[in-house]
């Protein structure tokens, strides 16, 4: 579905892009997470036949970008973090231009308006809508030609905690018809929650690619933070379960003092891209 070997993309003397390498099938909901500044735009842009890279192969589909663009390009939607709709066009007009040029039924904006919750606002323009209303009707927009393939960039950026469910949702119901969705996103929780598997990148180059649960698994680090009495002062102390020393003295201090707490850290999958992306977990 997504093919990129070896991808570098330079701007001047900067690499933005530096040997990245990754391979995305059909149907999954794959993650590309990073830092500010890590190249995750710059990548997307390329896998859009935005950009074209300095050296390296991306195939979409099965074909050559940005070579064989204009092939590609009906089979794929693009929800940009920010909104470009015409707002003095009522929601349904916006996506009507889009049936137009993409050959769709009308029947499919109504239904589109529907899934995103949009139906009651359909006549009214875009420009009294919420920055929420705006990035559902977007939505709609990349998902009326059915695509195959769905860059959603922050889709969750700026809404509510009901749209953010119907969103996640919505991409987890895409991937599961077989619609391959390449997200990104800088909440740790919603790819923990809903991504098949994951790419954190730094500075333009790939530091891991796996499921999340592996990630968590592969580099969790395990702490137990107590709490004891001690002469009438409370002490507190964190102990490094991975360390064979640390252990001891924990059995040690639980056996002899007069522990008010003992607590097991949760290491979660924000804790896994800290650490990998440099920031330390204690
Ligand atoms: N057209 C350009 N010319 C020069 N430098 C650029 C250009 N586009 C991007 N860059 C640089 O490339 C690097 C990667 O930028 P990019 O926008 O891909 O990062 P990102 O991972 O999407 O960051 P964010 O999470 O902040 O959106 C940055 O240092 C950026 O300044």
């Amino acid at each position: 579905m997504i093919k990129i070997s070896q991808l570098n993309i330079r701007f001047g003397d900067f690499k933005a892009v530096d040997g990245l390498s990754l391979d995305i099938p059909q149907g999954e909901l794959f993650g590309f997470l990073g830092p500010n500044g890590a190249g995750k735009t710059t990548t997307i842009r390329a896998l859009n036949g935005a950009l074209t890279p300095t050296s390296g192969s991306i195939e979409v589909l099965g074909y050559a970008m940005p070579k064989e663009l204009q092939k590609v390009k009906p089979f794929i939607g693009y929800v940009p973090d920010t909104e470009n709709h015409y707002e003095d066009m009522t929601g349904h007009e916006n996506l009507a231009l889009y049936a137009r040029l993409y050959g769709v039924p009308f029947s499919e904006i109504d239904r589109w308006l529907s899934v995103l919750q949009l139906s009651e606002a359909a006549h009214v323009k875009v420009r009294t809508y919420s920055k929420g209303m705006k990035k559902k009707l977007l939505i709609a927009r990349e998902l009326l030609h059915a695509p195959k393939l769905v860059f959603f960039d922050e889709p969750t950026a700026n809404l509510d905690a009901h749209s953010i469910q119907l969103v996640r949702r919505l991409m987890q119901d895409l991937a599961a018809q077989g619609t391959t969705v390449f997200l990104t996103t800088h909440d740790m929780e919603e790819v923990e929650q809903i991504c098949d598997r994951v790419a954190i990148i730094a500075k333009g180059k790939l530091l891991d690619c796996d499921t999340p649960t592996a990630f968590i698994t592969r580099h969790a680090e395990r702490f137990c933070d107590v709490q004891y009495d001690r002469d009438g002062v409370m002490v507190r102390h964190s102990y490094h379960l991975d360390d064979p020393a640390q252990r001891a003295a924990l059995a040690h201090i639980i056996q002899t003092e007069h522990c008010l707490r003992v607590h097991s850290r949760e290491f979660k999958f924000e804790d896994v891209f800290k650490k990998l992306t440099g920031e330390a977990y204690q």
